[in-house]
């Protein structure tokens, strides 16, 4: 006999700057949930922008347009019953809120994670090199260097992973979903 947990459904939206750790804890925390039984999905954001948002660049209405499509197909997994784990830079306070209340008008809950590493750290990170492109002249509208980032002014947690290891920072995350009974 197969059991089926009873997750809940829930949208865990990991917002910060480029190379701040949001898709390490992502698949950190998705792995755990998924070995424990839960249903999960990572809405992994370069997938997304390669089909779902195809053809969008980085400005504000752009991202504002990705960030929405994201946050429609992550309301609608969670609804029914799904975790699902967004890194997605989300630059902007009005984008994030109106994904909130998307999810607050359908009942779902939602969990906003501040991943809240300092610029210079996540510039001497630099995974995909864009900070050395941006400092080389070659790249301009980096968030957090020369695009705005909009910190959230009330997440359910900041991670501050210049601190933490990826476990513990994924860990951290998995504490706020037990205790908010959603697991
Ligand atoms: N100008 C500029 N600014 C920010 N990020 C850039 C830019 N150009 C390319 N990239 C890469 O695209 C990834 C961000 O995509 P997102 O969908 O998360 O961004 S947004 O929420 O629509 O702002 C982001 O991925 P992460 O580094 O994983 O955050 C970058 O690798
Ligand atoms: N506490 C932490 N949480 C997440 N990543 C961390 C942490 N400490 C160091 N790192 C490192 O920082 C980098 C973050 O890269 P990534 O997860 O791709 O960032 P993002 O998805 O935000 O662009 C990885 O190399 C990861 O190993």
């Amino acid at each position: 006999m197969t059991t089926t947990p009873r997750t809940r459904g829930a949208t865990v939206w990991l917002t910060g700057l480029p190379s701040a750790g949001k898709t390490t804890i992502a698949r950190l925390l998705g792995d755990r949930l998924k070995t424990e039984g839960h249903r999960v999905e990572v809405l992994d954001g370069d997938e997304i922008r390669r089909f779902l948002s195809a053809g969008l660049g980085f400005s504000r209405e752009d991202r504002n347009t990705n960030v929405q499509r994201i946050g429609l197909v992550s309301e609608v997994l969670a609804r029914n019953g799904v975790l699902s784990v967004v890194p997605v830079i989300a630059p902007y306070a009005d984008s994030r809120e109106a994904v909130r209340k998307r999810h607050e008008a359908s009942g779902t809950p939602y969990v906003e994670v501040h991943v809240a590493t300092p610029v210079e750290v996540c510039s001497e990170r630099d995974v995909k090199g864009l900070y050395a492109r941006q400092a080389a002249g070659r790249l301009t509208g980096l968030t957090g260097v020369d695009d705005p980032y909009e910190p959230p002014s009330d997440p359910s947690l900041v991670l501050p992973t210049q601190l933490q290891s990826p476990q513990e920072s994924a860990d951290a995350v998995y504490a706020v979903l037990a205790e908010r009974g959603l697991l």
